[in-house]
């Protein structure tokens, strides 16, 4: 039952190298399909989300923060009629291209390679899908549709020149209209990302100890939500207390999301994906009050989650890590394992190039390997 403004499999604008159409699968199965099999998604499980991989089992990473992302992505997108296959697609690859350290290794190989072109965690995560993933004997990458692949670029909104590094060299392959919106599939996925993270951050934090529920309790949303737990089930204990008040965060933002985008529908009756690529500002997204309660939220995560003096303290361990191998790598591409000496082979005498081919190899790493060649191949004492 999909709406007119969704994006029908059958309207694909199909891939860069045609194939033959699956018997069982749409195009969009297929492509979220390639996504779970690619090298990279495997790696997210190996990577931080806010903690450092190894600091406790119980903490989100980057994979069960993107199964979160995509279940909350198909909820929203089946409420709305539109490809749920689309959305899960999107929101299985949209963090595909996170370094070791999440956004801490981010900043610092950024910094790293400004001289060499940047770095960003999207226009890797592009990248990876299509050019580092080689595992099809016909093309590198995963060959995604049209539509993933523009879902995975503009997810964000439209993205105006001078494109990134990746952007560039996709965009000059497919005209991805960078400029417009992306198709409401993917302003679900990066919507979802919000919801999830805001959601999983306040228990993560709470299970580490950065703040507790009563510290949760002055926040908009979050303190109306324990208020009716406490009404509805008093004296419920505190770890069923915590999950049923964080459940209805949840549902609020999921709610909001539908119904604001519900009412827009309603009101500007888009006729097909193109009215929604060219509409004034995204179709998908939180209602005014909600997007101010939220910036509560978050600001509250950053100051007592993400800068938490410990948080700081691993940050700058890994950062010395990452700032040390990058380097490392750039001097001595010989140090490279066997099946990047081609790469590094061709860069060769192009110092920028060779930058980028480094900057694959070490934004690939998860946080234990990246760890483990630090302390083989630098100082086995940090
Ligand atoms: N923004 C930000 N997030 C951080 C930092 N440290 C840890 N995090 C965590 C908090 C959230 O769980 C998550 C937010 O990052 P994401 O990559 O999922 O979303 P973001 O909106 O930054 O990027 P995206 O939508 O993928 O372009 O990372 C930090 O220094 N800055």
């Amino acid at each position: 039952m999909l709406q007119p403004y969704a994006c029908l499999p059958d309207a694909s604008r199909g891939r860069l190298f045609p194939e033959n159409m699956s018997t069982f699968r749409s195009p969009f199965q297929r492509d979220r399909d390639r996504i779970i099999h690619s090298s990279a998604f495997r790696r997210l499980k190996h990577k931080t989300q806010v903690f450092v991989e190894h600091e406790g089992d119980y903490y989100r990473t980057r994979l069960t923060h993107t199964i979160e992302v995509a279940q909350v992505a198909r909820t929203i997108s089946g409420a709305l009629g539109l490809n749920t296959d689309l959305a899960e697609a999107v929101a299985l690859a949209h963090d595909l291209g996170h370094p070791p350290f999440g956004h801490t290794g981010e900043d610092a190989l950024a910094i790293l390679m400004e001289p060499f072109g940047g770095f960003d965690h999207n226009a890797q995560a592009l990248r990876i899908v299509t050019r580092l993933e080689r595992h099809y004997a016909g093309f590198d990458g995963l060959n995604l549709t049209w539509e993933t692949l523009e879902g995975i670029a503009k997810h964000n909104g439209p993205v105006d020149p001078p494109w990134n590094y990746a952007l560039a060299e996709v965009n000059g392959l497919w005209d991805l209209e960078l400029g417009t919106n992306a198709s409401a599939e993917a302003q679900v996925a990066a919507v979802a990302d919000d919801c999830a993270y805001n959601h999983h951050d306040l228990h993560d934090g709470l299970r580490a100890g950065l703040f507790t529920e009563e510290d949760l309790c002055g926040l908009p949303v979050i303190g109306e939500c324990f208020a009716e737990v406490d009404r509805l089930h008093p004296g419920l204990e505190p770890m069923r207390r915590r999950h049923e008040a964080l459940r209805r965060v949840f549902g609020v933002m999921v709610e909001d999301v539908i119904s604001v985008a519900q009412n827009r529908l309603a009101a500007l009756q888009p006729r097909s994906v193109d009215d929604i690529r060219h509409m004034d500002g995204p179709i998908i997204r939180f209602s005014k009050p909600l997007y101010q309660n939220l910036k509560a939220i978050k600001s509250f995560l950053f100051q007592r989650m993400y800068r938490a003096p410990t948080v700081i303290e691993e940050r700058r361990r890994v950062t010395k890590m990452v700032n040390a191998l990058f380097p490392l790598f750039l001097n001595r591409p010989d140090l490279l394992p066997e099946d990047w000496q081609g790469d590094a082979g061709k860069a060769r005498g192009d110092e920028i190039e060779l930058a980028r081919v480094v900057l694959d190899y070490v934004a690939g790493m998860t946080d234990r390997f990246a760890i483990q060649e630090y302390h083989r191949l630098i100082d086995p004492d940090l």
